[in-house]
């Protein structure tokens, strides 16, 4: 008989922090054997390239999201696993930021799963400085959350302390039979402990089976183009601060003047950050829009007025 593999599921809405926290977990299990599953949103794949390399093998689930096609991508990768001569010791679950987690954790209650995979945490990451206002505008955050055993709260850095003790009330009220942590004292905390059969969700499975698809789009815009980078930040930035209850997410590479590689463009909430990256100098440049009523001519609108001009490009 083979051994179970040890299956942690990460859930939590766009831009949580899910990708983050896996490479925090990923770095404690560096001498086991890690396999992880990434499932984007749209078709782009940006976070399998952001995972760090404390795994041994990845699979991208990029078809949508796991919980819409569930008998079908997703159990595929788990039979590719189970048929494996030499099974890996854990098993890293990255969903989407729409994915519906109760709906994922039953298919790990399923007897043919349940022989092979030990699902141990259903982990929501609850992103503190947007959390609240997301639970009043879509149903996704409270059904990963009630379906979670552990609950992770990130951004702690981006809040006030009394707003902290607000938000734990109000986390454990809506999940009393979760555990919750910050990300500032991860290091205090044993995610890998539990069983998750030992966890009854509180109304989780039965509220999300009933549910309908997302109503949330995911935008690409994928161009050759090379964007004014102080340009691209500004409106960017605006047009999250106007659409903060419409764009939930972007990210994406893109190439800007004067950078000889593209840069990662990432948003949450209505911040929006730049970094450097080594990805290849001709890797093609797509943004990603993840949210409510967005759509693809008005985006492309708004970008045609970030590209930067001839002079720029060959200066
Ligand atoms: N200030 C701050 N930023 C954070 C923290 N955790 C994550 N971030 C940032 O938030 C952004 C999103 O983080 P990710 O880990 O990619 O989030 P995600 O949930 O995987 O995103 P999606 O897969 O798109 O849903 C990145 O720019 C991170 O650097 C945190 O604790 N504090």
């Amino acid at each position: 008989m083979k051994k179970k593999i040890k299956t942690y599921l990460l859930t939590g809405f766009l831009g949580a922090g899910k990708t983050t926290f896996l490479n925090h977990l990923l770095g404690l299990k560096v001498s086991e054997t890690n396999y992880v599953i990434e499932n984007e949103f749209g078709k782009n794949s940006i976070d399998s390239t952001l995972v760090t390399k404390n795994y041994n093998q990845l699979f991208e689930l990029n078809n949508g999201c796991i919980c819409c096609s569930l008998d079908s991508e997703l159990i595929e990768v788990l039979a590719q696993l189970v048929r494996l001569d030499s099974q890996p010791d854990n098993l890293f679950i990255e969903a989407s930021g729409v994915a519906d987690a109760g709906i994922l954790a039953s298919i790990f209650q399923r007897d043919d799963v349940k022989k092979y995979f030990e699902l141990r945490q259903v982990i929501c990451i609850v992103d503190a400085e947007n959390f609240e206002d997301r639970l009043e505008e879509v149903s996704e955050p409270y059904r990963q959350l009630v379906a979670s055993s552990t609950l992770v709260i990130s951004k702690i850095d981006l809040i006030q302390p009394s707003y902290e003790e607000h938000l734990r009330e109000l986390l454990q009220k809506i999940n009393p039979l979760a555990s919750i942590c910050s990300n500032q004292e991860l290091d205090a905390y044993n995610f890998f402990k539990n069983n998750y059969s030992d966890f009854t969700p509180t109304n989780g499975l039965a509220h999300s089976m009933v549910e309908g698809p997302h109503r949330m789009k995911s935008i690409a815009i994928e161009t050759n183009e090379v964007f004014d980078r102080e340009k691209l930040y500004a409106t960017l930035s605006m047009t999250l601060y106007l659409s903060y209850h419409q764009v939930y997410r972007v990210k994406g590479f893109v190439k800007v003047a004067g950078e000889d590689h593209p840069i990662l463009v990432q948003s949450t909430g209505n911040t929006v950050s730049f970094s450097k990256t080594d990805a290849p100098k001709k890797s093609p440049n797509v943004l990603v829009f993840i949210g409510k009523g967005i759509e693809r001519k008005g985006l492309e609108r708004i970008l045609a007025k970030t590209i930067a001009n001839k002079a720029q490009v060959t200066a």
